[in-house]
């Protein structure tokens, strides 16, 4: 597919490392990238989010790369989307979709595939009920009497079914992973599931620590199954370890109501590993934005330990060495590690102990009171 991207800059600071994220997203669906518009805005325009003088410019382009398909880079109201596609005569993806085009391509369990589809029903929903609430004030008018009407209706009555549907096999494959998570709990297995944002490296550190081979690559969402295994870590134990769906900026939130069951394994850890692309630009911006991620899953009490993981790779502001670093408290806060070169994995296994034991001394307090 040739795309033609358009990148709003809005003034953010961070536009062109967004703008870069949103072209690996891109290529991550398979895109081939045949030209790029940039149009800067003080803020959107209602009908097109761009202004017309940028429209015309990005439609001329768009002939003449011959793109087949446009890429917004910002999420687009269904109005919106609708003008855009009248102005190129081109299909018009935007954020939202293409996260959900990614998670559709990637997705490999029936789970994974159940939580897309469901995910992608409820945003296409969203725009059916727009667009009939657009269609019915022209109720009556030409064209608009008899089954045109009622087939919008059926539509949204098809998908409300398939939605219910897939809700209830979801909630029911969630009540098996939970009766699995007690039947580990009562084995006094401390559970630890690692988080962070897409493409930080989890499953390369899922794997240099279990030794499995979960599949890890330099793409967006390579991961969307959680995926546990046990391991023995000394001064833990048995502990059982998830590796986890990436997350990204402005996740989406039919995305994020999908994927809670998956997403479940990290509420109910007793520890999080949160992986830091420490060699990233917009790490710190990152940090910030998986912690809301957490925080919007109900995860955000749980112990965690930030992870800076890719120590060796250029540009990487947190220093060549691996490294724990403590907090005021005394405890392990930051572990700097390679997990690519397996380089600091002792550091990391140390500081599980330790939040191990601190969870142990925890529970030892709670039966003494
Ligand atoms: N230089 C360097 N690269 C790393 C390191 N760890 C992971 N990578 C690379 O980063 C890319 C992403 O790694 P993954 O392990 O797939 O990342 P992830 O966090 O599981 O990503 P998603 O599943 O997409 O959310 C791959 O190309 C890895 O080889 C590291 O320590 N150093
Ligand atoms: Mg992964």
């Amino acid at each position: 597919m040739k795309a033609l991207i358009i990148s709003v800059d809005l003034g953010s600071p961070d536009f062109q490392a967004h703008a870069d994220e949103f072209a690996m997203l891109a290529r991550g669906a398979g895109a081939e990238i045949v030209g790029t518009v940039v149009a800067r805005r003080a803020r959107p325009d209602a009908a097109h989010f761009i202004g017309s003088g940028k429209l015309e410019e990005a439609v001329l382009l768009a002939g003449q790369a011959h793109a087949d398909i446009i890429l917004f880079d910002q999420p687009l109201t269904p109005a919106q989307q609708r003008n855009l596609e009248r102005g190129f005569n081109l299909r018009v993806v935007d954020r939202v979709a293409l996260i959900l085009d990614i998670f559709a391509l990637r997705a490999k369990s029936h789970e994974g595939k159940m939580q897309v589809e469901l995910a992608q029903l409820q945003h296409l929903s969203t725009r059916l009920t727009r667009l009939w609430t657009h269609l019915e004030r022209q109720r009556g008018g030409i064209g608009m009497r008899g089954p045109g009407e009622s087939q919008l209706e059926m539509d949204r009555r098809m998908i409300g079914a398939k939605v219910r549907v897939l809700r209830e096999r979801l909630a029911k494959v969630q009540r098996q992973r939970g009766t699995q998570r007690r039947a580990r709990s009562r084995g006094n297995t401390l559970s630890v599931s690692l988080v962070g944002y897409t493409n930080a490296g989890k499953s390369t550190l899922f794997n240099a620590l279990t030794r499995a081979g979960a599949y890890a690559a330099d793409q967006l969402f390579a991961t969307l199954d959680t995926t546990t295994r046990r391991v023995w870590i000394e001064g833990a134990g048995q502990v059982v370890v998830s590796d986890t769906v990436g997350f990204i900026r402005d996740l989406p939130p039919t995305l994020i109501a999908a994927f809670r069951a998956t997403l479940e394994e990290t509420v109910h850890a007793d520890l999080l590993l949160h992986v830091v692309d420490a060699a990233s630009p917009q790490r710190d911006e990152q940090i910030a934005e998986v912690d809301k991620v957490l925080a919007d899953i109900g995860a955000a009490d749980i112990p965690r330990i930030l992870v800076y993981n890719k120590i060796d790779a250029a540009g990487c502001g947190a220093g060549y060495e691996p490294r724990v670093e403590r907090n005021e408290h005394g405890t392990i806060a930051r572990v700097f590690l390679s997990a690519l070169e397996r380089r600091g994995l002792d550091g990391l296994r140390a500081a599980v102990a330790e939040a191990h034991q601190i969870a142990g001394n925890n529970a030892f307090h709670v039966e003494n009171l």
